[in-house]
């Protein structure tokens, strides 16, 4: 596992001087999910997919980027779904962005997932990994240097509210509704790892992307996103759901596939549970 942690910091070091010196337009290409991909998605594709192939314990990887699993090692151990750059639609306007990876053993579902780590590419680049317990480095000058464990308090102050708010359910606009109105924060940048680090670094709140009526399954996908902050969060000492169960108890049919997603602390996560065991 150490190998590729590693891996994931060389890369990480060549994903910030492609943000910072790269050009931020468009592609001719779409990816699976149908977004128009930028140079920057394509290019970050690439440096992570050649730092992995010279790893022997991978045995299998999988791209948001890429139509189709890659098999890397026969004998390798890891499958590693990952996301290039999340929110990369966020570079031209010069907020932050980050990578995501999902580390597996034995398939590519929930019940496999065995480790998590994102990279926040911000003022600063963090690297956050979710094995036992959830630790956060800081690049500085060339290496990540530890800086803390993270874990969450049992009630947070932020809400991070996600998706089209005209598609919303009548109980979701309520239960956003009600948050706001007990006091809570609106923190959103539509950026999924900025605004989930956000919460764990302040001690907790509330992440959603609920189902809408435009998009009823969602639009985050299982094993890039979804399943490796879920992972983080449960490690963290909160909670990622879909509304009625884990999120880390969602099947999957397609690599591909998305879910409606809510992370959190316990009393948020409570809270969505509740709503939508009344109305789902
Ligand atoms: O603009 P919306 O609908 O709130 O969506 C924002 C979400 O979409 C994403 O940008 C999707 O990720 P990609 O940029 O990798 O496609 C997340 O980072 C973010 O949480
Ligand atoms: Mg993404
Ligand atoms: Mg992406």
């Amino acid at each position: 596992m150490q190998d590729i942690i590693k891996a994931i910091e060389e890369a990480s070091i060549k994903i910030k001087e492609l943000i910072e010196t790269g050009d931020t337009g468009k592609s001719e290409q779409e990816n699976s999910t149908g977004d128009t991909q930028l140079k920057l998605d394509i290019a970050s594709d690439v440096i992570i997919e050649d730092i992995f192939k010279t790893i022997p314990s991978i045995k299998a990887i999988v791209s948001e980027e890429q139509e189709e699993i890659v098999s890397l090692n026969e004998d390798g151990e890891y499958l590693i779904a990952y996301d290039p750059l999340d929110g990369s639609s966020l570079v031209d306007v010069n907020l932050s962005v980050g990578s995501i990876y999902g580390i597996y053993k034995g398939g590519f579902d929930a019940k496999s997932i065995i480790a998590s780590v994102y990279v926040v590419f911000g003022p600063r680049v963090e690297m956050v990994v979710a094995i036992d317990d959830v630790k956060m480095y800081r690049l500085k000058k060339g290496k990540f240097e530890f800086i803390q464990n993270i874990v969450l308090e049992e009630k947070g102050k932020l809400n991070a509210p996600g998706s089209t708010q005209n598609c919303w359910a009548p109980y979701h606009k309520e239960l956003i509704d009600d948050i706001f109105n007990d006091g809570y924060r609106l923190r959103y940048s539509g950026g999924m790892v900025p605004d989930l680090h956000q919460i764990l670094l302040k001690g907790g709140g509330l992440f959603s992307y609920p189902g809408t009526t435009d998009r009823p399954k969602g639009k985050l996908r299982q094993l890039f996103e979804v399943f490796p902050f879920a992972y983080t969060y449960e490690k963290a000492n909160g909670q990622a759901v879909d509304g009625f169960k884990r999120a880390l108890e969602v099947e999957t049919t397609h690599i591909h596939d998305t879910t409606p997603c809510f992370f959190g602390s316990n009393t948020e996560i409570n809270r969505v549970l509740e709503v939508y065991k009344k109305n789902g």
